[in-house]
């Protein structure tokens, strides 16, 4: 099935195709899918294996525990991928050793009009298939997981969202803060108060200059108190400098 002509194609290389299948069901990117924005597929090198017990892993050489995913299914599956679409693809290993996932990774994904996303099992992919096809290998984190598959997931979801024409109004609204490299301003809706609990003024007294100066500030200043290492790398502009002297000002009274 061929999507739209500038239709992002997405497709992954995984042993649990139907793990990956959930994650263009749902949200922003169960309706990119369904708008022909993005197409998403999954390959099981399962099925590209040549004997009849399907093996797709080996014993490792060099001994120790665990099993080895072996070349031949993958690279199979990969090249079937290839196949599946005239457009060059670029192929991404999610595994512990790649550089770190961020916004700007995510935004360079996304600019890509095909992705083929290659899911680790087991201890790992034989290094030769990762010579022979790996472009760039990317980490979601410094933790163990028991697969690529959720690491894939996450950078599908992430660069979805960029996709344009994905967010509607009301999800790209969303995206000013980080797109500014900044944390989330605080969030309310109604009621006015739960438990005893208000919602700020100024949120409720229709003067839109001062709810966005407020949020600014409020952004500003998380941000300074848990990720000072996003404030570290950017410059502030005067009002934005203001802003957080006086919710330091502020925090510290
Ligand atoms: C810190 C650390 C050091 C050594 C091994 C592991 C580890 O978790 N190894 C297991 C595998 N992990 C991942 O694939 C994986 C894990 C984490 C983030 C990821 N982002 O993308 C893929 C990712 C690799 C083969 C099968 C799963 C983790």
């Amino acid at each position: 099935m061929t999507g739209t002509p500038n239709s992002r194609r997405i497709d992954v290389i995984t042993v649990f195709p139907e793990m990956v299948e959930q994650v263009a069901r749902f949200g922003v990117v169960g309706r990119a899918a369904e708008r022909g924005l993005i197409e998403l597929s999954a390959w099981n090198p399962r099925d590209y294996a040549e004997d009849r017990h399907a093996t797709v892993d080996d014993r490792p050489y060099g001994g120790g525990p665990g099993m080895v995913m072996k070349v031949a299914p993958l690279h199979r599956a990969i090249q079937a991928a290839r196949a599946a679409d005239p457009r060059p693809a670029r192929v991404i290993h999610l595994s512990p050793q790649g550089a770190r996932l961020d916004q700007d990774r995510v935004a360079r994904l996304a600019a890509c009009e095909r992705v083929i996303y290659l899911c680790g099992r087991y201890e790992g992919i034989d290094e030769r298939l990762l010579e022979a096809e790996v472009d760039e290998e990317l980490s979601i984190g410094d933790y163990v997981l028991s697969g690529g598959e959720l690491a894939a997931m996450v950078a599908i979801d992430a660069a979805t969202r960029l996709v344009p024409g994905a967010l509607g109004h009301e999800d790209s609204a969303a995206e000013d803060s980080f797109a500014t490299g900044l944390l989330d301003h605080p969030h309310y809706t109604r009621p006015e108060v739960y438990e005893r609990r208000g919602v700020p003024e100024v949120l409720r007294s229709g003067d839109h200059g001062a709810v966005d100066t407020w949020r600014l500030k409020q952004a500003l200043g998380r941000t300074w108190l848990r990720r000072p290492d996003l404030l570290a790398g950017r410059e502030l502009d005067e009002r934005q400098r203001r802003l957080l002297d006086e919710f330091i000002a502020e925090h510290r009274a």
